[in-house]
């Protein structure tokens, strides 16, 4: 069991942990179809790029500042019932633009929702906005350019999410440049749907201090000495990878095998409902299918802290909370 232990998660798209009772309950408000991406309860989709178009469909319904305060609230008070002490959202103003509610609304929603939760259960957040490659990478840079120039002291990184197949890390480089000169923190999706090149890519193009999943450079072993040397932290999502079908099953999921060559890996659900996980069942497989003792465990919650987006004095007060 690993209820007990404190849990902090890196790596979670907002709109990818929305509840599938209440997106049914926002569809029915605003009458909008959704039969084609929920049925029965659970999010239908079959491959990566269905999965995609399913999530942004289902963004679609969470049309307002209050639908987004909503859905954080929801989702961090999840974690906190978990024993979760710190969670990095990942949001994506070019939604907030599409569903016409706007980027500063979005923020501000889900903004007021962090703070709503937090009050409860003195839960930390903080946001990392992303940009999606397959809007483009104009839509990328404007991304980073939004969240370079919000101010916003919640909005602590930036983040490159969507096809990975689209596109080559370079091309998104200039994004990442206004994100560092703004002070932002770095990750970026590689090595979930494409091979170790993509991985390689990402440290080429944009020197990140996290990269999202990253395991399938475990496909090159010079690779993974590359990042055990760097100290690169994977925001590792074991139960996505197998749903999607990145590895076969837990026993051949390289979890395990990155963590023993030196790698700094933490432990985070993703798009928990579209993926029948939770950060809970995430930590339980930890435990179950990887067979880490607590003590590992915690020492990967620990990595999760040190490689937070958040300033010294927050960051030395999760390690005192853990
Ligand atoms: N697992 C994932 N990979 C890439 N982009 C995403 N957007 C939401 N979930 C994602
Ligand atoms: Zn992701």
């Amino acid at each position: 069991m690993t209820l007990h232990l404190k849990k902090v998660e890196l790596h979670c798209h907002l709109e990818g942990a929305a509840p599938p009772e209440l997106t049914a309950a926002q569809a029915r408000k605003y009458g909008v179809d959704i039969s084609g991406e929920l049925r029965g309860g659970a999010y239908v989709w079959h491959d990566f790029a269905s999965f995609l178009e399913c999530y942004d469909k289902v963004s679609e319904v969470y049309r307002t500042e209050e639908d987004y305060a909503r859905l954080t609230e929801t989702y961090l008070d999840e974690l906190a019932g978990i024993n979760t002490i710190y969670s990095e959202l990942i949001v994506s103003p070019d939604h907030g633009k599409r569903i016409g509610l706007g980027a500063d609304a979005y923020i501000s929603g889900i903004c007021e929702g962090i703070r709503r939760a937090r009050e409860k259960s003195g839960i930390e957040a903080r946001l990392i906005v992303t940009g999606e490659r397959h809007f483009g990478p104009e839509s990328v840079i404007g991304a980073a350019e939004y969240a370079a120039k919000a101010g916003n002291p919640l909005i602590t990184g930036f983040n490159l999410a969507g096809e990975e197949r689209m596109g080559r890390v370079a091309d998104y480089a200039r994004a990442f440049d206004i994100a560092r000169d703004a002070g932002l923190g770095l990750t970026i999706h590689a090595g979930e749907v494409c091979g170790a090149f993509s991985v390689a890519d990402a440290l080429d193009a944009v020197h990140p201090s996290r990269i999202g999943h990253g395991v399938r450079a475990v496909e090159d072993v010079d690779l993974v000495k590359r990042l055990a040397d760097l100290g690169t932290v994977l925001e590792v999502c074991p139960g996505s990878n197998i749903a999607l079908g990145v590895f076969p099953d837990f026993a051949s999921h390289p979890l395990r095998r990155l963590k023993e060559a030196g790698v700094r890996v933490t432990i985070s659900s993703d798009d928990p409902p579209f993926f029948h996980t939770s950060l809970a069942r995430e930590y339980e497989l930890a435990a179950e299918a990887f067979g880490f003792s607590d003590a590992e465990i915690d020492a990967m919650t620990r990595t999760a802290i040190e490689a937070a987006f958040v300033d010294e004095e927050t960051r030395k007060a999760l390690l005192a909370r853990l």
